[in-house]
């Protein structure tokens, strides 16, 4: 498509429906710095991506533009085969599942969980209506089922321990059945034990053909769920490697990403990282 704007001729892509998530060059810009890109990237219907990088690397940036949250500064993004900056954002991210550390921050501690999952399907946080169908207290259930949270439903969420409000958010994201589920830091804050359990959780979910397209972000090779498909590595807002998980996730990769000599073990189609010292490295 061509599009004119004044003087200027500007070609715009068309959409290409096959992606959930399609950037060109998308960057944003703050103040002067760049947070993040160029960065391009696209995301099919059966993918199951993770991005990984150190901190302030740009991963919830990007992911905010994946969310619908906010415009690339230059670039151009589509969504779920929509252009970000011509479709109603409003109509867009109740097709999109998110969950967050921002989000979890806002729920009332007093807010019975079963009511917090549903009320997703109503695009509002908490309980809004006295009486929801009895259809959708059923989906959003069988959503904590599947993330092994169905008997904290009549619990408030301020009594959850930090692994069980992962998991009930995770099963709130699910509840609208979005196309493009969006996942940020979901094992942040976990135990060995709460992390292990979500990592299988999200496998299973993953391994699931009628689960939607997945992204999740970590500063952790070991909380990449097995049967995850794709990465994303940056590394100050630009990308260092992206692909099939196995060819990005590489010993090299990964120490270029963190500035630092990183070994890696794959055990059971899981990754374990640690950094390389050299002996006596300690007493210099
Ligand atoms: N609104 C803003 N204005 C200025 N700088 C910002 C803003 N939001 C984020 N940044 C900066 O942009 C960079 C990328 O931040 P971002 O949160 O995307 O990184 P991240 O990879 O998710 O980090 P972490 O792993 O620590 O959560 C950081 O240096 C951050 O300080």
């Amino acid at each position: 498509m061509i599009t004119v704007s004044n003087t200027k001729v500007v070609a715009v892509s068309e959409p290409d429906p096959d992606f959930l998530i399609d950037f060109e060059d998308v960057l944003i810009r703050r103040g002067g710095a760049t947070l993040v890109g160029p960065v391009s990237w696209k995301v099919e219907l059966d993918e199951k991506w993770v991005i990984l990088g150190p901190n302030g690397a740009g991963k919830t940036t990007l992911m905010r533009i994946a969310a619908a949250e906010v415009h690339p500064t230059s670039g151009g993004a589509h969504l779920l085969g929509e252009r970000l900056g011509s479709v109603d954002v409003t109509e867009l991210r109740p097709r999109i599942g998110l969950s967050s550390s921002a989000l979890a921050n806002r729920v009332p501690a007093d807010e019975v969980v079963k009511d917090l999952v549903v009320s997703a399907g109503y695009a509002v946080l908490g309980r809004w209506q006295e009486q929801y169908e009895n259809m959708d207290t059923d989906r959003a259930i069988d959503m904590l089922e599947s993330l092994g949270a169905e008997h904290l439903a009549d619990r408030t969420y301020g009594t959850l321990s930090e692994g069980e409000r992962k998991r009930v958010l995770i099963a709130r994201a699910l509840m609208t059945d979005p196309e493009l589920l969006l996942l940020d830091e979901p094992a942040a804050g976990l135990d060995l034990g709460g992390r292990e359990e979500l990592v299988a959780r999200l496998s299973d979910l993953a391994e699931d053909p009628d689960s939607p397209a997945t992204v999740l972000i970590t500063h952790h090779v070991e909380e990449i769920p097995p049967s995850f498909t794709h990465a994303l590595l940056l590394s100050e807002g630009r990308v260092v490697s992206q692909g099939l998980l196995d060819d990005v996730i590489t010993a090299e990769n990964l120490s270029a990403a963190f500035s630092q000599s990183i070994s890696l073990d794959r055990v059971g189609g899981r990754f374990f990282a640690r950094r390389t010292r050299r002996p006596g490295l300690h007493r210099a």
